[in-house]
């Protein structure tokens, strides 16, 4: 299991936002997350990479136990899973190649041919393979998230969680990058955990989905 989260809590700050929250995510599935406008995708997101603090309940996530997880070990656990934004968070001033060396590099990566082999393999994944040089403003939005989802599969995830990543894009890119992620499900059997709003997108592609709705989190599957 790549996620289990059982009887937990979701605060912003002293704000309780979902409660009782119980669902599970098993190695190569794909899961999409909805709900509506300040239903909580976010928050369980950010408390899943540990962003937010797990306040009560237990909740594992690529072999971390959430309630016991310190300051300390939070690169440890981010390195196990790839975490995709809806606007792309990637370094504007340097271009692709140094994007994603930055991120190895914090990671701990020294040697440079296996620096390079590693950027360009993700960049194939991810069909970008000619963009090293490339700003990130000289490529449109959906080859943006294309490259932010480059450097969330560079240290092999367990997991890809991606927070609206079709949010900022147009239903073609949309279905573009939706595809992109299947791809890589498929192929890595990486798992993929995915808040959209785009129903459309779910009724095309359909597949598990749990449901932020009134405070807690329901599993819709059933009633696909
Ligand atoms: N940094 C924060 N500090 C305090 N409260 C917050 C913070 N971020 C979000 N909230 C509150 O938490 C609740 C849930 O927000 P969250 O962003 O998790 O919802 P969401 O379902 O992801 O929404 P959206 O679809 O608009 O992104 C909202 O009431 C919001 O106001």
């Amino acid at each position: 299991m790549v996620i289990s989260v059982k009887n937990a809590d979701i605060y912003q700050k002293e704000q309780l936002i979902l409660s009782d929250v119980n669902f599970e995510v098993n190695e190569g599935e794909f899961v999409y997350l909805i709900g509506k406008t300040g239903s909580g995708k976010s928050s369980l997101l950010k408390t899943l990479y540990a962003e937010l603090w797990l306040e009560k309940g237990q909740a594992t996530v690529a072999g971390f136990d959430l309630h016991v997880l310190r300051k300390k070990d939070t690169p440890e656990l981010r390195r196990k899973i790839g975490i995709v934004f809806q606007d792309f968070q990637l370094l504007t001033d340097r271009n692709v190649k140094k994007n994603l060396e930055f991120f190895l590099k914090a990671m701990g990566w020294k040697e440079k041919s296996q620096i390079d082999a590693r950027v360009a393999e993700v960049l194939v994944q991810v069909d970008l393979p000619d963009v090293l040089q490339k700003m990130p403003h000289q490529l449109s939005g959906g080859e943006q998230q294309r490259i932010s989802i480059a450097r969330a599969l560079l240290n092999h995830p367990q997991i890809i969680m991606a927070d609206e990543p079709t949010g900022n894009l147009d239903p073609e890119k949309s279905l573009d990058i939706l595809k992109l992620f299947m791809k890589i499900n498929k192929e890595s059997n990486t798992a993929v955990l995915m808040a959209t709003h785009d129903l459309e997108l779910i009724e095309r592609f359909p597949r598990r989905t749990i449901f932020c709705d009134k405070g807690t989190v329901n599993d819709l599957t059933e009633s696909l």
